[in-house]
């Protein structure tokens, strides 16, 4: 087995009401960064929860690098990892905060200047933690989770309140981390971000399986579902010529015909042999957040 690779199986918490995670299966590879999507409540947290051993699984089981964590002979050094959004003491610096982690796992103090220089908090790491920007409570949570130089990054949510400055930051470095040939999972809500930060993506709902694939494949079998939006005053003959000619039809609330499975020229075409007039004809191409709620919603109940 590929030493870093992330192998779930079969993954299941069952908490007294909630399936938050329900036999779920995918893999995560080095050197390349995965995505982990799905809506709020969809089990992402639970799920790396398990693999870092943190909470105990109901059935199946996550190993890294073929070994449960449990199992792996020095953590720390294995796998880095943000489960929230860095919290430090206030009143230490970001230095100290990272040299207090050193302590307690063994690693020289030096190695909390060269994190901070990672993540390009140098300049301020002697400043205190309370007068840090959000952006830069993240840089310090990366920061802390790469002391043990690990092979393993996970991270929950690590772009959450970050501007596009700060997510094409975030970008960079952890592309720049998986070309070094580790394995970077890092979750989102977010298909946007994803698109931007990821290579491969797996999404979830309701603690389910829904796609895992590379972020070209996943996006590309997504957004292939363009539609046409028609409006007519006789959208009624217009929505039986449509229909002739192969198309599918819906009507919107404002009385539009929305047009799937023929293209916007054969609308028109269709209109023409129909004689009737067009007060609007446009392509819709669903925005991927869209067609990702789509994807996921059925699946997503509140919880
Ligand atoms: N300790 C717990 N006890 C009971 N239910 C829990 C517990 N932890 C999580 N859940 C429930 O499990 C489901 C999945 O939660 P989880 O936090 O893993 O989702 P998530 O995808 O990370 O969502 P979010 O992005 O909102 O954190 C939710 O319904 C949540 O309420």
């Amino acid at each position: 087995m590929s030493d870093g690779q992330i192998v779930v199986s079969g993954l299941t918490k069952q908490y007294k009401n909630v399936r938050a995670v329900d036999d779920l299966s995918f893999t995560v590879e080095p050197g390349r960064v995965t995505g982990f999507l799905g809506p709020n409540g969809a089990g992402k947290t639970t799920t790396l929860r398990m693999v870092l051993n943190l909470v105990t699984p109901t059935a199946g089981a996550a190993t890294i690098g073929g070994r449960r964590y449990a199992d792996l002979h020095d953590p720390l050094r294995t796998v880095g990892a943000i489960l929230e959004a860095s919290a430090a003491h206030k009143g230490r610096t970001g230095r100290n905060h990272l040299r207090v982690i050193c302590a307690a796992a063994g690693l020289p103090d030096s190695r909390a200047d060269e994190v901070l220089e990672l993540v390009g908090l140098a300049p301020a790491g002697s400043r205190k933690f309370k007068g840090y920007s959000l952006g830069m409570r993240q840089r310090l949570g990366i920061a802390a989770a790469m002391l043990g130089d690990p092979r393993v990054l996970i991270l929950d949510e690590p772009a959450n309140g970050l501007d596009p400055e700060g997510i094409r930051w975030m970008r960079d470095l952890l592309r720049r981390l998986a070309g070094e040939g580790r394995t970077v999972l890092v979750s989102s809500h977010l298909l946007s971000e994803m698109q931007l930060l990821a290579d491969d993506v797996v999404i979830i709902a309701a603690g389910r399986l829904v796609r895992q694939g590379t972020v070209d494949d996943v996006m590309g079998s997504m957004s292939t579902q363009a539609r046409v939006r028609v409006r007519s005053p006789q959208a009624e003959a217009l929505g039986a010529e449509l229909k002739r000619a192969g198309a599918t039809v819906a009507t919107d609330a404002d009385g539009a015909l929305l047009v799937t499975r023929v293209e916007a020229p054969a609308v028109g075409a269709a209109a023409l042999r129909a004689g009737v007039e067009l007060h609007e004809l446009v392509t819709e191409r669903p925005d991927l957040e869209h067609v990702f709620l789509e994807l996921t919603q059925g699946k997503a109940t509140i919880r």
